[in-house]
């Protein structure tokens, strides 16, 4: 299995190299160069498997050689053991023909553990073998920074530093960031939002020098095996509810278009979803260009559903990509198009992209009423990411078909929004009911390249 860059001028990688790489030097993303597929019948043999054996089945085929079956296999239980609940991903039902899929059961709370802790037992694995040393960056706007540095703590042969936007997450996430005692991870508390903390990521990795000075890897979903990890439960719950016999639709809440772009994967790889749809907060230019076809950010508002205040998503690139039959020239056209302020995607591109998903956003009071009806109704508490999906999920039921929602992160992360909205403040899982009273360990910085590299010089274990 190779991988491609989607501007088309990088090196053809390995999964290995692809994932300690992260960015294509070209800066693209990578992606594989064919997707597999799996028969109607390898899809129902998933029925009734535990979650481990699902990923292996579907990931197998991903992985070239890079790890023998016997590790593949080790990698996915050490990844997984951690999770709170039997099944991983437990699926609820909300009313007739919608259904939850929680992904908060997890160590920190939320969908990105599913990747970010297979990714930890990848990357050490791999390092373990070949006696190198990383340095891991990433952008977050609270869950992936929470997760990569609860995956990668500790580890001897990874520094880490995670970039979030200063008083732009909630205060559980930055204290879930803040609060590991280990050193050889960083928060970075960036005067700015997200899309700076994210613009900076890729900066740092188009800057040559500094990117090999300091052997630089990357963990937000510019990593191919972040997307393919999160394919799995697309299968797993699909699965559930009869597919392949029966055809499911799924909502996704989206900012970076990580996840939903895995529920495109599921689909080429043979999975029947009818419909594959973005929920967006306020923040909705993905909405509006899948309506409109003009991608032209705006500036982040800052919402009750934090973690999607993006107007830069960066695995958008990689649908494009798709959306232009694989033409590496026409993206790297578009995205320059973006450093200059937006891009119209061509008609024909426009098309295929409405062909391949539907799309809605949520406002503030929706969100915050969503919460409150659905605790009243269904007895579920939902966060406020996954209340936007909700929400954009009951204009899309098809009575005939099963609709999935995904649940991408525990309410108990975002107490204040769900608080406001309901009268009651959900409470910390036992293994966090300490953490405000942790000692913080955070560094201040201005969104300036310069500033942000020499830290990571001064700070990296050589
Ligand atoms: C809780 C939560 N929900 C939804 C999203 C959107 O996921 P994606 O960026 O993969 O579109 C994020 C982060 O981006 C998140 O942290
Ligand atoms: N919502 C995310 C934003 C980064 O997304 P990623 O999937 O590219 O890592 C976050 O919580 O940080």
């Amino acid at each position: 299995m190779k991988y491609i860059s989607t501007r088309g001028r990088a090196p053809e990688l390995t999964f290995e190299e692809a994932m300690l790489t992260g960015l294509a030097r070209d800066g693209g993303l990578y992606v594989p160069a064919d997707i597999p597929t799996l028969s109607g019948d390898e899809i129902a043999a998933l029925a009734n498997q535990p979650y481990e054996e699902v990923a292996f089945r579907i990931m197998r085929p991903f992985i070239g050689d890079t790890f023998s079956d016997d590790e593949f296999r080790g990698i996915i239980a050490r990844a997984y053991a951690g999770f709170e609940h039997a099944s991983r991903a437990p699926l609820v039902q909300l009313g007739p023909g919608h259904f939850l899929l929680e992904l908060f059961h997890g160590p920190t709370l939320a969908f990105k553990d599913f990747a970010m802790q297979l990714i930890g037992q990848l990357f050490e694995a791999s390092l373990t073998r070949s006696g190198d040393r990383v340095t891991i960056v990433g952008a977050t706007s609270g869950d992936t920074g929470s997760a990569a540095i609860e995956a990668f703590r500790g580890l001897d042969a990874v520094d880490v530093f995670i970039l979030f936007p200063h008083g732009r997450v909630s205060e559980v996430q930055r204290r879930q960031m803040t609060t590991p005692a280990e050193t050889n991870v960083h928060a970075l508390s960036v005067t700015g939002h997200f899309d700076d903390c994210q613009a900076r990521v890729k900066d740092m990795f188009n800057d040559f020098a500094f990117r090999d000075e300091v052997r630089l890897a990357g963990v937000n979903s510019i990593n191919w095996a972040r997307v393919l990890a999160q394919v799995v439960y697309y299968f797993t719950s699909a699965v559930a509810l009869g597919a392949p016999h029966r055809k499911v639709g799924f909502t996704v809440p989206t900012g970076n278009f990580g996840d939903i772009f895995a529920g495109y994967i599921a689909r080429r790889m043979g999975l029947p979803i009818d419909r594959l749809v973005v929920a967006t907060n306020q923040n909705d230019i993905l909405h509006r260009c899948l309506t409109t076809g003009r991608y032209l950010p705006e500036g982040v508002i800052p919402s009750i559903s934090p973690s999607m205040d993006i107007q830069v998503s960066s695995n958008f690139e990689r649908v494009l990509f798709e959306a232009y039959d694989r033409d590496g020239a026409a993206v790297a056209q578009l995205m320059d198009e973006l450093k200059a302020g937006g891009f119209t995607v061509s008609q024909g591109a426009l098309e295929r992209l409405q062909d391949l998903f539907l799309s809605g956003r949520a406002s503030e009071e929706e969100t915050g009423a969503t919460i409150r009806r659905l605790r009243e109704t269904a007895g579920e508490t939902l966060c406020p990411h996954s209340a936007v999906g909700v929400k954009v999920a009951e204009e899309h039921l098809d009575p005939g078909v099963p609709m999935i929602t995904l649940a991408t992160a525990h309410p108990a992360k975002f107490p204040d929004a769900v608080e406001a909205a309901t009268g009651a403040r959900p409470g910390l899982p036992p293994h966090m009911a300490d953490l405000f009273d942790r000692d913080e360990r955070v560094t201040r910085v201005e969104n300036d390249l310069a500033e942000i590299e020499h830290f990571i010089r001064e700070n990296i274990a050589n």
